[in-house]
């Protein structure tokens, strides 16, 4: 089974969905991620990915779902994230949008994360509540 990690970066209200430009599954959208290393947490996978993909440094990394794809034979990790700067350059993807849980898949976002944005989904009034100052 492969080990794959994917990051629901969530900046300024929206969270990045980003579409493939090569590999089998070329022109679908996704999150971020990819397969995890010998040696390597799944976070650290992610965070890695993250720095891979996007060259941006992730924060706040919090297990959301998981989920199992036994056509693909593919075991997905779905952590939310966030960071201080948005991507701004593309590096394996040829496409980003900013959306909403609701709007994912108006776009042909694979069907194995069905539940992690349904979870995302679920999650997103608390994720996007702004943040009490400290007293
Ligand atoms: N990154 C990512 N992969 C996903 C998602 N949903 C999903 O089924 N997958 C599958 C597609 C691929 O079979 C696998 C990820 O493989 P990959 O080829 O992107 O991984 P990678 O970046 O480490 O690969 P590589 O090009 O370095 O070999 O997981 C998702 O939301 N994000």
């Amino acid at each position: 089974m492969l080990d794959v990690v994917c990051g629901a970066l969530i900046i300024d209200g929206k969270v990045l969905i980003a579409k493939r430009s090569h590999g089998a599954s070329i022109g679908k959208f996704e999150f971020p991620g990819g397969k995890v290393e010998p040696g390597e947490t799944r976070k650290e996978a992610l965070i890695r990915e993250m720095k891979e993909e996007c060259q941006i440094d992730i924060e706040q990394v919090e297990f959301l779902q998981e989920s199992v794809d036994e056509n693909q034979n593919v075991h997905l990790t779905c952590f939310t994230c966030t960071a201080k700067e948005k991507p701004t350059k593309l590096l394996v993807h040829s496409e980003y949008i900013w959306t909403t849980p609701d709007h994912i898949y108006d776009h042909d976002f694979f069907e194995t994360d069905r539940s992690l944005v349904e979870k995302l989904q679920e999650r997103w009034s608390c994720l996007n509540e702004p943040k009490k100052p400290k007293s």
